[in-house]
């Protein structure tokens, strides 16, 4: 790498993670993956079930090592849990029994950040995420669009330099997904943290991502990457319209569409 060049936020050097079927069977759920994520860009990964993103996420973030090759995060091998991620599932796992302001800030009082400092910051996320005025309800009291947001602002809360964002909005009514696609891409410009972003929509992918890797199975493997050169902010009703919008789509759409066959 020459010094003009950016070191990766993440780099995956030939990766292959093998684990033991319930009949005790080895398999290959990830083979040879090697790619980097640019620092500040955000990434969607795409592909059927199955096919191993959220085994790369949980290796992302340090839950989970390869069998084979190594993961840098910032230049640096990763070895335990990545403390420089935030970890947004599909499910968002808030806790019933705390109030939103005490869900966002729970990492905060497990790493015993002074009360002061930590109630500045979780105030700073719950006025990012637009859920002012919401602190000391409950998770119970909150709308599933509202419930996403505090997710999102526990997952921002430490200042991590990348998300992690295994289908968040996966179960959102097709309305509230939209809301939320464009909450994301304004929090997106205005910090630009690296994002890499699951999902089974093809159209979310495009919306949102820099690049976009395609994934296939049986192994999961990478089997091609996207750039999306469309200009940003994007719109999404203008969009669509695009040409270039169409032609990712199709080839995509033709990839996912093989991407269940064995090589
Ligand atoms: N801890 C584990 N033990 C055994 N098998 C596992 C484990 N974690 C994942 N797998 C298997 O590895 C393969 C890849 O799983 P993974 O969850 O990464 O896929 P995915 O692409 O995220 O799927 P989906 O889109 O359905 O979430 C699957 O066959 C899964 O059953």
């Amino acid at each position: 790498m020459t010094s003009t060049e950016k070191t990766p936020e993440f780099s995956f050097r030939n990766i292959t993670r093998r684990f033991r079927s319930s009949s005790d069977k080895e398999f290959v759920a990830l083979e040879s993956v090697s790619l980097d994520i640019d620092s500040g860009s955000f990434v969607c990964f795409i592909g059927p079930s199955g096919c191993g993103k959220t085994t790369l996420l949980n290796m992302s973030a340090g839950l989970l090592s390869p069998s084979d090759g190594a993961v840098h995060f910032r230049g640096e091998p990763l070895s335990g849990v990545n403390t420089g991620v935030g970890f947004i599932t599909q499910h968002d796992n808030l806790l019933p029994w705390r109030t939103v302001e005490k869900n966002i800030g729970i990492a905060l009082e497990i790493e015993k950040v002074p009360r002061a400092e930590r109630r500045r910051r979780v105030a700073e996320v719950i006025e990012l995420v637009g859920l002012k005025g919401f602190a000391h309800q409950y998770p119970s009291q909150l709308s599933g669009g509202m419930q996403k947001r505090a997710s999102l602002a526990r997952g921002l809360v430490y200042g991590p330099s990348t998300l992690l964002m295994d289908e968040p909005f996966g179960a959102l009514d097709a309305q509230l997904r939209f809301a939320m696609q464009n909450e994301l891409l304004r929090i997106w410009e205005r910090d630009r943290k690296t994002i890499i972003f699951v999902t089974h929509d093809l159209d979310e992918a495009i919306l949102l991502a820099d690049k976009i890797v395609v994934f296939g199975t049986r192994p999961g493997r990478v089997v091609h990457v996207e750039d999306v050169p469309l200009e940003r902010p994007r719109e999404f009703a203008e969009l669509r319209l695009s040409p270039v919008y169409g032609e990712i789509w199709e080839r995509l759409w033709k990839l996912l569409e093989n991407s269940e066959e064995t090589p």
